[in-house]
């Protein structure tokens, strides 16, 4: 083993992004497992449930309060909303300052931590090594509203559409294969923690309509932008191209991109740019891996970027 691994802990990790995190872990040349949390699969082997995992580890359930004694460099949280404090106290309690990563939502809103969506946030991280990673949608929503959010004549309404695997594994109608069967299931469709979780870091306000789908994973979010102005859709289109050149997990397309083809990336595909007759409407579609771009493969950017390697280290981002 070399010593300048850095050691991860997944708290989590039974979860549907614990897993992708233990692949992208798992490819990684600068990091290695300390220790992945579950109390359903306490004591069973990784690889029996990670394929691409190959090593000895075991899932353990260790208490809050025995996380810090496990001495991880990195801890990623992936555990259900509401649940993030009680470990993260827990360092606190043990004077320990891992990097700690935040798949929840819990401090999304909360200003001490370092809001991770690093193509747009990349310039504001002071050094911060508490990082609460963004919500799948709010992923795909800010990317893209930002490059036009200067110049709105309302507030952009964005209508989304996940796969089931976006509400995770505790057993609800909105993960349920028989009850999305040729289904397409509205809900929260004001008020969604993504729609404040948006709004508060774009400045602007943002409406937000979400739905779940009987595909597993992936989204699609179709925002539709009043503009100040008429503008021509090849202006709007090299906007974007402005905004996103050199980011290597956002693609701008000419067409709307398909779910169908992001399942599985790690990037973010935008594209569209569908104007109205008069230049002062535009539908930008955007679709991301809601496992990956959504939370996973973000982690992992906030991750390297912590660390001080380069940001997309075990990230696949061949075109
Ligand atoms: N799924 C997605 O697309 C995205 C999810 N997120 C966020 O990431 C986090 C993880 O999501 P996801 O992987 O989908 O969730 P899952 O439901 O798939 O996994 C949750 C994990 O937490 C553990 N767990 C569940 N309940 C508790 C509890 N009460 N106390 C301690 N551990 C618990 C589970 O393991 P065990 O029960 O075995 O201990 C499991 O490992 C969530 O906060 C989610 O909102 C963010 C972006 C996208
Ligand atoms: C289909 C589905 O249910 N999706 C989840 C979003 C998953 C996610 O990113 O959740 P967090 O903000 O909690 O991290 C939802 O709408 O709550």
């Amino acid at each position: 083993m070399a010593t300048s691994m850095k050691r991860v802990g997944i708290v989590g990790a039974r979860g549907h992004t614990g897993a992708e995190l233990i692949r992208l872990v798992a490819a990684h040349p600068a990091l290695e497992l300390a220790y992945v949390s579950s109390r359903e699969l306490d004591g069973q082997r990784v690889d029996a449930h990670v394929a691409e995992y190959r090593g000895e580890l075991r899932y353990t359930a260790p208490a809050p309060a025995g996380l810090p004694a496990l001495d991880a460099d990195i801890v990623v949280l992936a555990l259900p909303n509401g649940k993030a404090s009680e470990c993260v106290d827990a360092f606190d309690a043990a004077g320990k300052q891992p990097v700690i990563v935040d798949l929840s939502a819990d401090y999304r809103f909360d200003p001490r931590w370092y809001y991770g969506l690093p193509e747009l946030t990349r310039a504001k991280w002071r050094g911060e090594t508490r990082i609460s990673n963004p919500g799948c949608y709010a992923t795909a929503i800010q990317l893209s509203i930002a490059p036009l959010k200067d110049v709105l004549a309302a507030p952009p309404v964005c209508f989304g559409v996940s796969g089931y695997s976006g509400a995770g594994t505790t057993p609800s109608d909105k993960n349920n294969p028989e009850k999305l069967r040729d289904n397409l299931m509205p809900y929260s469709l004001t008020g969604h923690m993504h729609e404040k979780e948006a709004s508060r870091h774009l400045g602007i306000p943002v409406e937000f309509m979400p739905h779940v789908a009987p595909h597993f994973r992936g989204l699609t979010v179709t925002t539709n932008l009043y503009l100040s102005r008429p503008y021509k859709r090849e202006d709007v289109q090299a906007l974007y191209q402005r905004a996103y050149a050199g980011e290597k997990l956002v693609r701008v397309l000419d067409e709307a991109p398909w779910v169908s083809r992001i399942a599985g990336q790690h990037h973010a595909e935008l594209g569209g740019f569908a104007m109205s007759a008069d230049g002062k409407r535009v539908v930008v579609v955007a679709t991301l891996d809601n496992l990956l771009k959504g939370a996973a493969t973000q982690a992992m950017q906030n991750i390297n970027r912590a660390i001080g390697i380069d940001e997309y280290t075990s990230i696949p981002v061949d075109r």
